[in-house]
């Protein structure tokens, strides 16, 4: 484990024992017009320009953590951890949350009624397989809206349920009449919508519409697509329904996230996800990466108002913990070391202005950034940077934090003596980094000694 965690699920050590944190970070001397020396740059190039067709700055979200999220390996979710995560997500902001089938066992159908009678603001909504039986289920628990899904591509159709496209069609409409009947909303999806024949769907979406169907869905089941497939098919299915297209991506090949962006590029309103990606095989869209990360950048004034960015942490570490698996290293945002700054020539750069390396403002959800002092690679500037924040500034020249800190261009030849009080005396930073991993009490130490020799 490297000595620069920011703390995570697993209570690593926390920041302020290892890292200078953007808190100690010194003013900026420099600054042009388009550049200002602390804070933003004047204009992002990364912010979408909303056409006629695009949705990136009004998709809503439909959580279904509760329901794609039970697929994953490792989920097992009792009542009362259902209702945590529910009203984590309410509070989160979520527009839908989604729910395990009723039909799938007695407990679903009890926890599906029972998360119905929260009075939570996100509307509820069961998913369930295209037929009556389902639906008279879904409806019975009180749900907000239910949404139908059967597999279109011959794959599904051959080996699964085994219904032609007219078969599917006529009972879809059924359903949808049925559901729309009890006043609330309905979805009609296919599964593997990506390897289904294209006029056979379209035609498909089209028919739900005219019936009424408050949303489509479109399903990349195996996670194969790429964003430039999804862009064509959604773009396409836009400009034949007018109902709201919702989209759902696995992850299978990386491209979860990249085409859900994609998907609302091209005019689809809504996206699937779950907390931390879970669901079947190794997840779908997760929430963090789709709509924290990429969105807040695509979209800022939309995310930022409308989700509590401050609590995506807490929803993570409650569904980690109830699915017993660590907040991956790599996440966005959440990721240990998101937020982490290593290299010289980072360090320098974010301490003086910190959009030179950072897309995402960790205060925006609630996190700090951290500049890692420990390594052979560390720079004088976030030495320096160290040193104030030890409250030791005014002890130091610039000259004196470049001998600290070793520089290879500055300070005099070190020889290793092995014993470790005269490498406390005489060490310097880079120089102990050459050697081994550093903790933050190392460098501390060899700050905080080279201090008291310039005293005597
Ligand atoms: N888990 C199913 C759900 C499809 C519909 C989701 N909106 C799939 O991947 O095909
Ligand atoms: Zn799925």
């Amino acid at each position: 484990m490297c000595g620069t965690c920011n703390g995570d699920a697993a209570g690593a050590a926390p920041p302020a024992a290892n890292s200078t944190t953007d808190n100690a970070a010194p003013s900026a001397s420099t600054s042009n017009s388009v550049y200002p020396a602390q804070g933003k740059p004047a204009s992002s190039p990364y912010q979408f320009v909303q056409d006629y067709i695009s949705n990136v700055g009004r998709f809503k979200i439909i959580e279904s953590t509760l329901r794609e999220g039970e697929q994953f390996a490792n989920a097992f979710f009792d009542i009362d951890t259902k209702i945590k995560i529910a009203k984590a997500l309410d509070n989160f902001g979520v527009d839908y949350i989604e729910l395990t089938s009723p039909v799938a066992s007695q407990g679903s159908y009890d926890d599906c009624k029972a998360i119905c009678q929260l009075g939570l603001k996100a509307k509820i909504l069961t998913h369930v397989r295209c037929n009556m039986e389902d639906a008279r289920k879904a409806v019975e628990c009180g749900v907000d809206g239910v949404d139908l899904v059967i597999g279109t591509s011959s794959f599904l159709r051959e080996y699964s349920h085994g219904k032609s496209m007219d078969m599917i069609k006529s009972t879809a409409l059924e359903v949808i009449a049925y559901v729309k009947s009890k006043g609330i909303e309905v979805r009609f999806s296919s599964e593997d919508s990506f390897r289904s024949n294209l006029v056979d769907i379209l035609h498909l979406y089209q028919a739900c519409d005219k019936a009424g169907v408050d949303r489509v869905g479109v399903a990349d089941t195996v996670g194969g697509a790429t964003p430039r497939m999804v862009y064509d098919l959604i773009r396409t299915l836009r400009g034949c329904v007018g109902c709201d297209i919702e989209t759902h991506f696995h992850d299978d090949t990386g491209c979860a996230v990249a085409n859900a962006h994609s998907a609302l590029e091209a005019g689809a309103t809504h996206v699937d996800t779950s907390v931390l990606g879970i669901g079947e095989r190794n997840g779908i869209t997760p929430l963090s990466g789709a709509l924290m990360a990429r969105m807040v950048v695509t979209a800022p004034d939309y995310v930022k108002s409308k989700y509590n960015l401050k609590a995506l942490k807490s929803l993570e570490i409650l569904v980690a913990d109830a699915v017993q698996v660590n907040i991956p290293f790599n996440n966005p945002i959440t990721g240990f070391c998101a937020f982490t700054h290593k290299a010289g020539i980072h360090a320098k750069a974010i301490l003086a202005n910190p959009s030179t390396y950072e897309i995402i403002d960790p205060h925006d959800f609630g996190m700090t950034r951290y500049v890692s002092i420990n390594s052979r690679i560390t720079g004088w500037n976030a030495v320096k940077a160290r040193i104030e924040q030890l409250g030791l500034g005014s002890g130091f020249s610039d000259d004196q934090i470049k001998e600290v800190y070793g520089s290879p261009l500055f300070s005099t030849v070190f020889h290793c003596t092995g014993d470790i009080d005269t490498m406390r005396r005489t060490a310097k930073i880079k120089q102990m980094a050459d050697i081994r991993p550093l903790a933050i009490d190392d460098t501390d130490s060899i700050i905080r000694s080279y201090h008291l020799d310039l005293q005597v």
